[in-house]
């Protein structure tokens, strides 16, 4: 079998900073070679101490790291084929962007030639070599997020790790560097770990999303199953696009409950061999955009869930219209609506309509 070198495990990884309170707890996690892994979460989740300690700038307290099945917990950074890119680039500012490259392979003792021969084959990689005699303040935001990647790359590491680093661009640049960090994972074929608390980077770049929350994962998978799949309420609303309900079950049916939320509204779920008993509190999950919006009286396909609901406010997003109803108990209820779909026949704040959706499309959460 080939060498992964690139693969990573986390097992039972833990971290405290004080002795007591964990900031990371039991991580368990696959990663395997080649991958470009997004660890998604609020600020303070332990997103970055996990980074910190894949790359040997903190020690776990407890648990293993294993980089290409060897266990590197103990090894300094410079042994661990690892390199970091920092959200804040640390670039020499007096040092030309070639040299900031080549500063890498210096500092590993690589001869002269060789160093400047390598520095260029990546400033091409990259697309600097208009750019590789200026200094770091005579370029853009994105193109110094360029040498900064250029810089962790060439040294060849098999794991490359990204602290947040699109949040220091604005949001026109922030997407397009988005899709530039993927062409160069692909490019150069090694794995990748960004950390990011930015939900449509995550899913837009990630083949394996994994969602913390306080040191935890709550879900690891590919982008489309967390993000269409959430096992749970935290997940749900973190991903976004999703409508939770929460209440209690009314009546188990065959293969379908019945959920009682508040002011007497009813959606029937999929059981999916989940085993609840009437009574039982759960939340349902609804996606956003499965949500069709009818005027009253009009016929509902066979097999819809529907609520009564009304408009309590309209955004124009472009390519569809965000549509809030009334909130279900404390749940909002929102309703994605393509953008000729709403212009066909434009609903106002306060009309009345049915919100239907097919019935298999509600999802049990955990
Ligand atoms: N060197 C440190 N000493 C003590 N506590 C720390 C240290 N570094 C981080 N922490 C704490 O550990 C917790 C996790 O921090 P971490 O930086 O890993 O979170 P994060 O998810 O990356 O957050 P952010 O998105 O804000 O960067 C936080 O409560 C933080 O205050």
């Amino acid at each position: 079998m080939a060498i992964q070198r690139g693969a990573i495990e986390l097992a039972g990884l833990t971290k405290s900073y004080d002795g007591v309170t964990p900031v990371v707890q039991g991580v368990n996690l696959k990663i395997p070679d080649g991958a470009y892994c997004c660890f998604l979460g609020p600020s303070g989740c332990g997103k970055t101490t996990i980074l910190r300690m894949i790359a040997g700038h903190e020690d776990p307290t407890d648990g293993e790291i294993l980089i290409g099945g060897e266990n590197v917990v103990g090894l300094p950074p410079v042994e661990r084929g690892t390199a970091m890119m920092f959200q804040s680039y640390a670039l020499f500012p007096h040092l030309s962007v070639r040299d900031n490259i080549a500063f890498a392979l210096r500092v590993r003792g690589q001869d002269k030639a060789e160093r400047y021969r390598l520095t260029d084959a990546m400033i091409e990689k990259v697309r600097l070599t208009e750019l590789r005699d200026r200094l770091p303040g005579q370029l853009s935001g994105g193109q110094q997020q360029r040498v900064a990647l250029a810089r962790a790359a060439i040294t060849e590491p098999r794991v490359l790790l990204l602290d947040e680093p699109l949040s220091a661009l604005d949001e026109q640049l922030r997407i397009q560097m988005r899709s530039e960090l993927r062409r160069m994972q692909r490019e150069l074929g090694i794995t990748f770990i960004h950390v990011t608390h930015s939900q449509l980077e995550a899913i837009a770049l990630a083949d394996i999303v994994v969602v913390m929350e306080k040191g935890q994962i709550k879900q690891s998978g590919a982008a489309r199953d967390v993000y269409a799949a959430p096992k749970d309420r935290y997940v749900a609303e973190f991903l976004g696009g999703q409508n939770v309900f929460s209440g209690r079950v009314g009546t188990v049916n065959g293969d379908r409950i019945v959920l009682q939320a508040s002011e007497m509204k009813q959606v029937a779920i999929p059981l999916c061999g989940a085993r609840v008993k009437q009574g039982d509190a759960i939340d349902v999950a609804v996606r956003r955009d499965d949500i069709n919006l009818l005027r009253p009286g009009a016929t509902l396909a066979g097999d819809t869930s529907s609520l009564a609901s009304r408009v309590m406010g309209i955004e124009y997003q472009g390519n569809f219209v965000k549509v809030m109803l009334d909130p279900v108990g404390s749940d909002e209820f929102v309703a994605y609506v393509p953008e000729r779909t709403f212009f066909h026949d434009p609903l106002d704040i306060g009309d009345v309509v049915m919100a239907a959706w097919p019935a298999d499309h509600a999802r049990l959460l955990a």
